[in-house]
């Protein structure tokens, strides 16, 4: 240990049912959407919207998609974020640093995480949301859960936050090294890069001087757009299609799971895939890198949904790269931020 003490790491994703009963799932949605930067309404909508709407007829559907994913070890998010921490810590100096892992919903809490490492007698925190892109809704969110629960501690240590890591060498390289695995001897008529969506609404609150307008000012990167969700994933597929070598007019970005009637960030991925078959495109390799982790999203949407879509409309080849889950570059990448972090190396 050095002498100003243990520095303490947690690992936190967004979070998954306890188990696929609907009753469960009800339980998780209605923490995860009656999060105020999730479903970003007046609290009293927000209250009708979850019970009225989302506890009685989403939970049951869900429940339903979540059978489709579960495995013997459970839920994928979690499990995969289990393996994270357990190859973290065989890289990580034991004597240095304690790691430990949470979910912003449901089990394992943030608050469980942070009293884990509280006991170890951590002098300082890193946090490392898993969202490579930052919003308000996932990364955001947990920054606040964290802040909150440290507000009621006597002494709070150093905290810091590992945020928006898009640009990361290491980030790239274990997306490309997943990449190149699909790409290998195979051919390709479109990389489609398929990312979380997020209510259009919630990039323009977060619109500095109004330069974000969700337009031609997504396209380029730089401080002024730094936490522009959409620009943060328009720069992700540039920098891997970089690193593969992908032409620009081969990569097609697009955004899936929106929730309710607002609009939400654009072009939207199951418009896109009816386009794309409209073209006469017949084989798309799929990217889902807003998820370090393969999850519902990933598995049964891009790979589900989606390609029981594109083949239906006369697609004949449709592929997802797996996530980068536990791989040992991606690990390396985590252990890179922990020591950029810590001031050790
Ligand atoms: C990549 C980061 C994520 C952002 C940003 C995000 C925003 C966001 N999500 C919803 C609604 C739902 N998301 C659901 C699943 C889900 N979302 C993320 C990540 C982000 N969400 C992950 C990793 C997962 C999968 C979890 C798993 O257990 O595998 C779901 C639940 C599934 C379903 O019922 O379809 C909902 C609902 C909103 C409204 C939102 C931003 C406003
Ligand atoms: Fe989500
Ligand atoms: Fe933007």
């Amino acid at each position: 240990m050095n002498k100003s003490g243990k520095i303490g790491v947690l690992l936190v994703n967004l979070g998954t049912p306890d188990s696929t009963a609907t009753g469960d799932v009800r339980k998780y949605l209605r923490e995860f959407l009656m999060d105020g930067r999730v479903i970003d309404i007046p609290y009293v909508n927000r209250w009708m919207l979850i019970n009225f709407i989302i506890a009685p007829f989403r939970a049951p559907k869900s429940a339903h998609e979540y059978r489709k994913l579960w495995t013997d070890r459970g839920s994928p998010l979690l499990f995969h974020t289990e393996d994270l921490k357990d190859r973290l810590i065989e890289k990580l100096d034991a004597k240095q640093y304690k790691v430990a892992i949470a979910m912003r919903y449901q089990t394992p809490s943030i608050e469980a995480g942070l009293e884990e490492l509280r006991k170890a007698h951590v002098t300082k925190i890193i946090v490392l949301p898993l969202f490579p892109q930052y919003a308000s809704a996932s990364t955001g969110s947990v920054q606040d859960k964290v802040m909150e629960i440290a507000r009621g501690w006597q002494i709070i240590p150093d905290i810091s936050f590992i945020s928006n890591f898009i640009e990361h060498p290491l980030f790239l390289e274990a997306w490309a090294e997943r990449g190149r695995a699909m790409l290998d001897g195979k051919e390709y008529d479109k990389i489609l890069f398929s990312y979380h969506g997020l209510p259009e609404r919630q990039i323009l609150k977060g619109s500095v001087d109004g330069y974000c307008q969700l337009g031609a000012c997504c396209n380029k990167y730089g401080a002024k757009n730094h936490y522009c969700y959409r620009a943060q994933c328009f720069q992700t597929t540039r920098l891997i299609c970089e690193k593969l070598g992908i032409p620009e007019d081969k990569a097609v970005n697009c955004f899936q799971s929106r929730l309710g009637k607002d609009p939400w960030v654009k072009p939207y991925t199951d418009e896109v895939i009816t386009e794309l078959s409209a073209q006469g495109v017949k084989k798309v390799l799929a990217f889902s890198p807003a998820f370090v982790a393969d999850c519902l999203e990933t598995t049964v949407e891009v790979a589900g949904e989606y390609r029981d879509k594109f083949l239906e409309l006369g697609g004949e080849e449709w592929d997802l790269v797996p996530s980068l889950n536990s791989e040992n570059t991606w690990v390396e990448c985590v252990k890179a931020m922990v020591l950029e972090h810590s001031g050790t190396n």
